[in-house]
């Protein structure tokens, strides 16, 4: 903490009780004009920390720059108990319905605005817990300043307040985040407010981090036998030690990516009542438009709203696609679906197997596009973009714009994945950590929110597809020549039925991989 001048003075000074105040005499109007009023000021506000900072820091004495003129403390001095006079407190119960009561309550406001200028008010409308919220707030806000982490003190808040209320309100509205943007919001709302120990947790910053995320370039690769060679190599280092790179060069037209970009921006930024008519939880849907997948099951809602489309192997009719983004979602998309598939046999190669191998399983078959939007947010130290996850795919593709914020976690720190135009984030799924036994890792990660927006990222899936039923009978496990005795299978065989059963039932943070394990 700055200001140790501050905290270091020591004056010396005789303190008088007087009827429980503390009065300070002669000798201090002494001290008081003897030392440097100015320095003392000047590290008290450099500090940044208030009169708190002074408490956290153990101060027992009041310092100087706080005493007040003798004449305040002991001029016209009371106390509660023996005084005989107290303030009006009015009660404002019916005085819209009865208009005696409130001729009386009428009476009663003259009276104490001519005679004091001051009055209480009871049953005035405002809930008591909204009053207890507001007060519990302010404290919240002061400790997540701090980034001390008290989290009793925001769990008893939490569960206070009507969490199914105020959850079903904003689902009904069918505007998301951005529509409590549009309307001004200043304060992000409770359901919002993530867990400390969620955004203190490994907590880093760029600057200090000695790690960097691979970034792998795909020039030449199908050209050029030990080139490709050479990027097996880093795919393998990467999806083992990391679970997540980017790629340059990849073959997706730079202009195709930014286009994308802005069709998702254009989506969510368009008239509410357009965007409202795609707002759904029913997953049945191809093209779907809603706030936070798991809102009803997660502990925190995140500062995002997404647009969803169901795309391969059945994608939906060019009629069912939103109007504002309906020439640049097919093209985005063959194109995304080409570069799965060669990394699909990237990755094959780096386990050492046929190049084909991944891609004759069906991990390229189904692809899921979500085009996220993260407005900016009034309060990001409260809340979460994206709160930490691992992905439910066999890959992921990822797309962001300028803003950054993503980050992941790397040997128990977060790490940031640095926004570079052109470039894309490639991470392996929990699919792929299943069939691969744990050789390549499905690395948690999660997005910051942040004061600054609007930000745009565009998540390509490449996963199981529900779409049509039969396939949900297919079986998955640890692929059988990368077992040995040495490496005994970690999982268990699932159908993809049940793999998609525990991925919608689960809060957005909680494991899937769990339940197959052996
Ligand atoms: O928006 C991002 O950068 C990440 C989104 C993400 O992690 C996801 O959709 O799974
Ligand atoms: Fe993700």
């Amino acid at each position: 903490m700055k200001g140790n001048l501050l905290y270091g003075l020591k004056v010396g000074r005789q303190e008088l009780q007087l009827q429980n105040m503390v009065v300070i005499n002669e000798l201090e109007t002494g001290i008081m004009s003897s030392y440097d009023r100015k320095s003392e000021l000047k590290a008290f506000d450099d500090s940044k920390f208030g009169v708190e900072g002074l408490v956290e820091n153990g101060v027992t004495n009041v310092t100087c720059m706080f005493y007040s003129e003798h004449s305040n403390p002991c001029e016209g001095l009371t106390t509660k108990s023996n005084s005989k006079f107290n303030i009006p407190s009015i009660d404002l119960t019916n005085i819209h319905d009865d208009p005696i009561l409130r001729d009386d309550v009428m009476g009663k406001v003259r009276y104490a605005c001519e005679n004091w200028g001051f009055f209480q008010v009871t049953n005035h409308g405002i809930p008591i817990h909204v009053l207890d919220e507001m007060i519990k707030g302010t404290i919240i806000l002061q400790v997540l300043q701090n980034m001390v982490v008290t989290n009793e003190l925001k769990t008893g808040t939490v569960s206070s307040y009507d969490r199914e209320s105020e959850l079903k309100a904003f689902d009904d509205s069918k505007v998301g985040v951005q529509g409590l943007v549009e309307n001004g919001v200043t304060n992000v709302p409770h359901m919002f407010y993530c867990e400390q120990s969620n955004l203190s947790e490994g907590l880093t910053t760029k600057s200090n981090s000695k790690f960097s995320i691979p970034s792998i370039d795909l020039t030449d690769i199908h050209d050029d036998p030990i080139l490709r060679n050479d990027v097996v190599g880093k795919v393998r280092y990467a999806c083992e030690k990391w679970g997540f790179f980017q790629v340059i060069n990849h073959g997706i037209p730079i202009h195709i990516l930014d286009e994308m970009i802005k069709g998702t921006r254009r989506f969510h930024e368009q008239d509410p009542n357009v965007r409202k008519e795609y707002y759904t939880r029913d997953m049945s849907k191809k093209v779907v438009y809603l706030s936070n997948f798991s809102l009803f099951q997660d502990p925190s809602a995140d500062w995002r709203d997404t647009l969803g489309f169901f795309w391969a192997p059945n994608p939906p009719r060019d009629e069912e696609l939103p109007a504002i983004c309906r020439d640049i979602v097919p093209e985005f998309t063959s194109k995304v679906m080409a570069l799965g598939s060669t990394l699909f046999e990237l990755v094959s190669e780096a386990l050492d197997l046929d190049r084909f191998y991944l891609k004759k399983m069906g991990c390229g078959e189904g692809l899921l596009l979500l085009c996220h939007y993260y407005p900016a947010c009034p309060e990001p130290e409260i809340t979460m973009g994206t709160s930490k996850h691992t992905d439910g795919s066999f890959m992921t593709i990822l797309l962001q714009d300028q803003m950054g914020g993503l980050q992941i976690l790397h040997e128990s720190q977060w790490i940031d994945v640095p926004a570079i135009h052109g470039a894309l984030v490639v991470n392996i799924g929990d699919l792929l950590q299943l069939v691969t036994n744990d050789k390549f890792i499905s690395v948690q990660h999660r997005v910051l929110a942040n004061h600054l927006g609007p930000r745009t990222s565009i998540a390509s899936f490449f996963r199981i597809d529900h779409h049509p039923p039969e396939g949900l009978s297919r079986v998955l496990g640890p692929i059988k020549e990368l077992l040995s005795e040495d490496n005994p299978p970690v999982y268990r065989e699932i159908s993809f039925k049940d793999f998609l059963k525990h991925q919608y039932a689960k809060s957005i943070g909680a494991s899937t991989l769990s339940f197959f394990n052996l």
